[in-house]
């Protein structure tokens, strides 16, 4: 059966304010404070980073967002001491970490690159037990914990444990990055770019499960990216630097889009700003419409009355296991005795992690006026209109109403 419960989610810019309670609720990372900290290269006229002051939350996703060259990898890999500080103090669960073993802090921070940073030589299962090993875990407790990681990070692990690096996608190789970095089940995690060389779409997909798996874990996590965009999405508060790592402002998505602190902000924000508020909301913020859905096999003139009771001209086909297959047209259900089975695989459908700027990005794409959201092991969750999305780019008509 697929799932119909209503979302519980209040509708327009509540999405950050969600994700900072979700993390109060079940908050395993520690606070991290840069105090002050510099980073002189050598041979260098300026500091890559110059006394930047930084507090970063227990349980927060902060991005880190500016212009290339800014020193935003600079200051983060000061962190786990990746990089060296000329001076200033970092301090973690409030105990100062310059002068403690690196190596003791690097297994306490995941730390997740580009591509995953895969060893190429190594399986999948081989890498994820990496830092397991380095802690002289025992056989069956790594293996079970790297069995845990792959499935959380959507992979199966009998599929994909044996596996080398190359016979996955890269989509799949920046899961198995993740799974690598939280196997010690640190408090920290820093991403630096984690999503940059991956297409738009397996990108949104990693964005919506990086979402997920903070949900349940509660980590802080400290994400460089050039994508404003992606910051908007994953980020509790945003830190924008300028160059020497200057922090121009530092808050949530929605006060920088609404308040920008300085022209260098709004020209970093770029144009159409109102458009880049979608990406503020998720379409399970909204009141999915449920429609009228129809199991394969079932009588298509069955449906079709209870499609006509409910003014609906659609059902949604669902597989056995609650999947949407496609849209059906009510008047041709009339003729077909038992409903087929036939996937429409243009049918645009987004998990309910997704924000609006997507679900119309998917609407356009698919020159649809609606998309349908989907819950956990994509069961059919309902549907979300041109309309419902339209109305949240002007604050007086809440989607809420154009819903009814
Ligand atoms: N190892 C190094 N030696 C000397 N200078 C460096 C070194 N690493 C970085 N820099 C310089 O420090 C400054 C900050 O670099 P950093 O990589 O932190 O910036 P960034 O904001 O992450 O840039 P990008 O977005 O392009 O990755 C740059 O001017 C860079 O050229």
């Amino acid at each position: 059966m697929p799932e119909t419960t209503a979302p519980t989610a209040p509708g327009v810019g509540a999405a950050a304010g969600d994700r900072r309670e979700t993390a109060d609720a079940g908050t395993t990372g520690v606070s991290i404070h840069l105090e002050n900290v510099t980073k002189q290269y050598p041979g260098q006229a300026r500091p890559a980073v110059d006394n930047i002051d930084l507090e970063i939350r227990a349980g927060e996703i902060l991005v880190l967002v500016g212009p290339s060259g800014c020193g935003k990898t600079t200051t983060m890999k000061m962190i786990n001491r990746l990089i060296e500080p000329s001076s200033g103090r970092i301090v973690v669960d409030g105990e100062d970490v310059t002068r403690t073993d690196p190596d003791w802090l690097r297994r306490r921070i995941g730390y997740v690159i580009q591509a995953g940073g895969l060893f190429p030589h190594m399986t999948v299962g081989a890498n994820v037990a990496l830092v397991p090993g380095l802690l002289k875990w025992d056989k069956a407790r790594t293996a079970a914990r790297v069995d845990e990681l792959l499935d959380l990070v959507g992979l199966d692990p009998d599929t994909y444990r044996d596996r080398y690096p190359r016979e996955l996608s890269g989509g799949q190789q920046q899961r198995v990055g993740v799974a690598r970095a939280l196997a010690a089940d640190p408090p920290v995690l820093l991403m630096d770019e984690p999503f940059g060389a991956v297409d738009p779409i397996t990108r949104q997909r990693l964005q919506d499960e990086l979402l997920n798996i903070q949900e349940e874990l509660g980590k802080t996590i400290v994400i460089v990216t050039h994508d404003f965009d992606e910051a908007v999405k994953l980020g509790d508060r945003i830190a924008i630097l300028d160059v020497g790592a200057r922090v121009v402002q530092l808050d949530t998505p929605e006060e920088i889009l609404a308040n920008p602190a300085e022209d260098f902000v709004t020209d970093f924000i770029g144009k159409g700003a109102a458009l880049k508020t979608l990406s503020l909301t998720r379409v399970s913020d909204l009141p999915l419409q449920q429609g009228t859905t129809a199991k394969i096999g079932e009588s298509g003139p069955d449906a079709a009355a209870r499609a006509r009771a409910a003014g609906d001209r659609h059902v949604v086909v669902l597989d056995g296991r609650g999947r949407p297959r496609r849209w059906h047209p009510v008047d041709e259900l009339e003729a077909e005795t038992t409903i087929a089975g036939t996937l429409d695989d243009m049918l645009p459908t987004l998990a309910r992690r997704s924000t609006l700027s997507e679900a119309l990005d998917t609407m356009l794409t698919a020159s649809q006026n609606g998309v349908i959201v989907t819950g956990r092991r994509d069961a059919y969750l309902g549907f979300v209109t041109v309309d419902q999305v339209m109305s949240h780019m002007t604050p007086d008509a809440p989607a809420q109403e154009a819903a009814s």
